[in-house]
């Protein structure tokens, strides 16, 4: 057979995958007398129904990734993307999508979702988007370069990171604070840590903000102690952020020396202010730590808990759980309405946040517990009784079978299932079917325009 080590070929984009690549298939001609060889594509940056011209190296494999080098056909809905970084930043995956576009597309994900599993999908609204889709996260995560560059990974490669001089999805203030942190790195000659040899100072840069306080936080991670050699660069750095970031009212620098690339910390050190950061949603105060989950985009996340408190009907005589409760984000609206409520969420400092949460807000008829989802609803199920009214917002991962059975057996009068991942979502309800629940509607809400992820929050009610 002949080799041919790269080849220019015309590919038509069929569908995009779950990381928001374009797919093309080509049936490519072999050697005289022998079948056509088929040749999947993956093309990122493109819509369904584009022709694009892609080079292929080593197009004999049965599968391979391209960069298109011209879009041939463009979809009407194609659109120039507005970030400088979009093409090699993994931040972003559809910026040259009209927004239109992308939130039409997140609504058909649902209903296929739903149709998989034999649900009806009709009962799909059209997905909730942003008037504004730009600047929307209050949390990012930057990663360090070898050379002490800040930036994000590359799309599909975690060991190239992209310099960034700016960042569309990120809420104005943050894009300033990463900046002038990115400059103090430059005047001290830093060095970020290298993943392959473990060598290197600094690994990360959180940055939090909350849109409803303009309070933010910075929070650096690096592979030693804030002092000794490093010291006079620290002074240095809390000065300029002091004077330059007044909002900045939590100044961390975490020690993490683990192979592990994540944002942890085995020794945290406050530089200036608190260790915590005020944000509020849905009227309600929370305290947010560096590892906090907390909704990222809060003028999404007020609208899925409006629709669930309108989806739940809390009344005053009622009982309800909140499973996966995190810091409380539905707990404490839902709280204000119910006799009594109980949240279960298996990280413990979540959880003691919670509780914190609810005090400071001045609610005194809640539980927290931290255990697993469903060690956590057999033991609510013997202390704190059944529930009428149980709101579900698991991981990704979903609830499965054995949490949605206890609940199904449990019989709440009605659930309200806050998804992240609409696959997921569709197989647990499923599991609800056979314990006489009704789906009523699935309202998805585009919490992460620009990128493929999509929220949706629904209702079913009891009726057998
Ligand atoms: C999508 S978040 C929702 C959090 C919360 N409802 C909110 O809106 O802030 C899912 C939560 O489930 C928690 N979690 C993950 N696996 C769990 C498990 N097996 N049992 C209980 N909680 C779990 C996570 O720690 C996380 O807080």
């Amino acid at each position: 057979m002949t080799v041919i080590k790269e080849e220019t070929l015309l590919a038509e984009i069929d569908y995009l995958d779950d990381k928001g690549n374009g797919q093309a298939v080509i049936w490519r001609e072999s050697d005289k007398g022998s079948n056509p060889r088929k040749l999947k594509l993956t093309i990122p940056q493109t819509l369904i129904g584009e022709s694009v011209q892609v080079v292929v190296d080593h197009p004999d494999k049965k599968r391979r990734k391209a960069m298109p080098i011209e879009i041939v056909a463009a979809s009407p809905e194609r659109t120039d993307a507005p970030c400088p970084h979009f093409e090699l930043c993994g931040g972003c995956v559809w910026q040259h999508w009209t927004y239109e576009g992308q939130l039409k597309h997140k609504t058909n994900h649902v209903k296929n979702a739903l149709e998989r599993e034999g649900l009806d999908s009709e009962l799909v609204l059209d997905t909730i988007g942003m008037d504004d889709p730009w600047h929307y996260r209050n949390k990012m995560e930057f990663t360090f370069s070898p050379e002490g560059d800040i930036g994000m990974h590359e799309q599909g490669n975690f060991r190239k990171i992209i310099p960034l001089e700016t960042c569309l999805i990120a809420g104005r203030n943050m894009v300033d604070g990463m900046l002038e942190v990115g400059e103090w790195v430059k005047e001290f000659e830093l060095k970020g840590y290298d993943k392959d040899t473990h060598e290197g100072l600094l690994r990360h840069l959180m940055v939090r903000e909350s849109f409803a306080t303009g309070e933010m936080m910075l929070a650096l991670f690096a592979t030693q102690t804030p002092d000794g050699e490093l010291a006079s660069a620290v002074d240095n750095l809390i000065e300029r952020i002091t004077k330059k970031l007044p909002n900045v009212k939590s100044l961390l620098w975490l020690v993490n020396t683990d192979w592990a690339d994540r944002t942890q910390s085995e020794d945290t050190h406050l530089l200036a202010g608190r260790d915590f950061i005020y944000d509020e949603m849905a009227n309600y105060r929370y305290r947010l730590w560096f590892d906090t989950f907390f909704q990222t985009n809060p003028l999404q996340a007020q609208k899925l808990v409006d629709l669930a408190l309108k989806m739940g009907k809390p009344r005053e005589d009622e009982k309800m759980i909140d499973l996966f409760c995190g810091v409380g984000t539905f707990s404490l609206p839902f709280a204000a309405r119910v006799k009594e409520l109980a949240g279960i969420e298996i990280v413990e400092t979540s959880i003691e946040s919670a509780k914190r949460n609810a005090i400071d807000n001045d609610l005194h008829n809640t539980t927290f517990l931290a255990r697993d989802a469903r060690r956590g609803l057999d033991e609510m199920h013997d202390h704190f009784g059944f529930a009428d009214i149980l709101l579900i917002d698991p991981p990704r991962s979903g609830a499965g079978g054995k949490v949605m059975r206890r609940i199904g057996r449990s019989k709440p009068k009605r659930i309200v299932y806050v998804s992240c991942n609409p696959d997921t979502f569709a197989t647990d309800v499923a599991e609800l079917l056979p314990f006489g629940y009704t789906l009523q509607t699935v309202q998805p809400v585009d919490l992460f325009p620009h990128t493929v992820h999509v929220e949706c929050v629904a209702w079913l009610e009891l009726t057998i």
